[in-house]
């Protein structure tokens, strides 16, 4: 899937990127949420209580935020519930005013944040997106035009008419997106895209980034889909109570996600508990994920996946059965896979021979952390395990809705009036 070509132009991508000027500075941003103990309900509590309203909790949602965004960067934010991604957002637009520090934008901005922002809840979605083009610059005429494209984008033709109040937040934030891409705006601001569509939305979406990677539009992303991460940032944060962690590449801050998420647990050296076999003929010696043609440590959900293990023969072998097993956080069994189920000839292989098994699949699975057990086996009836390491990759899918199943299997439904 990815080759030397596509290698050589993310390496001159890097190089472009490193001397851009730049899109967005961040110079040295904190913000403070003061939480008042005591609210009043009524002028009788107020007369009552005058000294209540002088206590308050203070919230720091940013601490000292520092960070230059180049012309053409797509830069992932990511952190945990509450870290303060939609609040550094929210100062990039120019909704809050950061307490201390500076944001410094250069060119024309376009800011989906979240439900409501730039919108009316008293019009109607076709009103709303009008007026949104044209206060980003378009003629009436071509925001007419740009109403079209959006609303196909965003899948709601039925409920161009409806007023916005009236819309689920996921069918806001769809039109959000939608209109803010058909701005030609120089900025953009993504707050959470991809939680709120299903596949076929996620996939549009997809496409929608990489056009505006290439396109060289500077896209400051916040999400919780590290696949997405690794995918399409340049760069990523990690911001967690509103410290900055890192700043590094899509992998490395995935990775960081993820062990702040569930402990050191992705890549960790496995222990010889849970290895079975005697190795005397054969070894295994690695075993990964890999999505989009890379090793991956996390996905999102119904990604074609492949699981893969390397194995180093010290003794000939003919015809060894190749398997895999997958299992859930909770130690459930999701699936199991054999090269002698699957009726594959595996092939002869002498002493200092190496093999790399690949067993292709789609990842219709539950947000959960995974983990696979390679092994080898002797052909013939009955299991001759030579080696099985347990649990020696590990995985995180995220899935956009949790459905409390195990699996996300694609379906369709129909509803008849009986
Ligand atoms: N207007 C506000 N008033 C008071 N507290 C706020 C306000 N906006 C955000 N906060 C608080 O600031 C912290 C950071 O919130 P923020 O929405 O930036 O987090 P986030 O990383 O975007 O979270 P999520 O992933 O859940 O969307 C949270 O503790 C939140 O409760």
């Amino acid at each position: 899937m990815s080759s030397a070509p596509s290698t050589a132009r993310e390496a001159r991508r890097k190089e472009r990127l490193a001397a851009a000027p730049p899109a967005v500075e961040v110079d040295h941003v904190s913000k403070t949420f003061r939480l008042p103990h005591q609210q009043f309900h009524t002028l009788k509590e107020r007369v009552l209580h005058p000294m209540r309203s002088m206590t308050y909790d203070e919230l720091h949602a940013l601490k000292d935020v520092d960070v230059t965004i180049r012309q053409g960067e797509f830069f992932g934010i990511v952190g945990r519930n509450g870290s303060g991604k939609s609040t550094l957002l929210k100062c990039l637009a120019g909704i809050y005013r950061p307490d201390h520090g500076r944001v410094k934008l250069h060119g024309r901005l376009s800011p989906f944040i979240e439900l409501g922002v730039g919108f009316n809840p008293d019009l109607t979605a076709r009103d709303n997106v009008v007026i949104n083009a044209v206060m980003m610059g378009l003629t009436r005429r071509e925001a007419r035009r740009a109403f079209d494209q959006v609303v196909e984008f965003a899948e709601l033709q039925e409920f161009v008419d409806l007023k916005l109040k009236n819309y689920s937040s996921g069918m806001a934030v769809r039109l959000g997106f939608a209109t803010a891409i058909q701005v030609d705006a120089d900025v953009l601001l993504v707050d959470e895209v991809l939680a709120v569509g299903d596949a076929a939305f996620q996939q549009k979406c997809f496409e929608e980034f990489t056009r505006l990677r290439a396109s060289g539009k500077t896209i400051v992303f916040v999400t919780h889909d590290m696949a997405a991460v690794e995918r399409f940032c340049d760069r990523a944060m990690l911001i967690e109570r509103g410290d900055v962690l890192d700043i590094a590449g899509p992998h490395e801050i995935a990775q960081a996600y993820n062990e702040l998420n569930f402990g050191r647990l992705v890549h960790d050296t496995p222990t010889e508990e849970g290895r079975y076999g005697d190795q005397v003929a054969c070894e295994i010696s690695d075993a990964w994920f890999e999505a989009f043609g890379e090793r991956v440590a996390q996905i999102g959900t119904g990604t074609g996946l492949t699981a893969a293990m390397r194995v180093h023969f010290h003794q000939a072998v003919e015809n060894p059965v190749f398997a895999f097993t997958l299992r859930n956080e909770i130690g459930h069994t999701v699936f199991a896979a054999s090269s002698e189920w699957k009726g594959t000839e595996t092939g002869s292989y002498a002493a200092g021979e190496e093999a790399v098994v690949r067993m292709e699949f789609h990842a219709v699975l539950a947000t959960s952390l995974y983990k696979l057990t390679p092994s080898v086996a002797r052909a013939g009836s009955g299991a001759d395990t030579m080696d099985l390491r347990e649990d020696l990759a590990t995985l995180y899918v995220h899935a956009t809705q949790d459905t409390g199943a195990i699996l996300h299997l694609p379906y369709s439904l129909e509803v008849e009036r009986g």
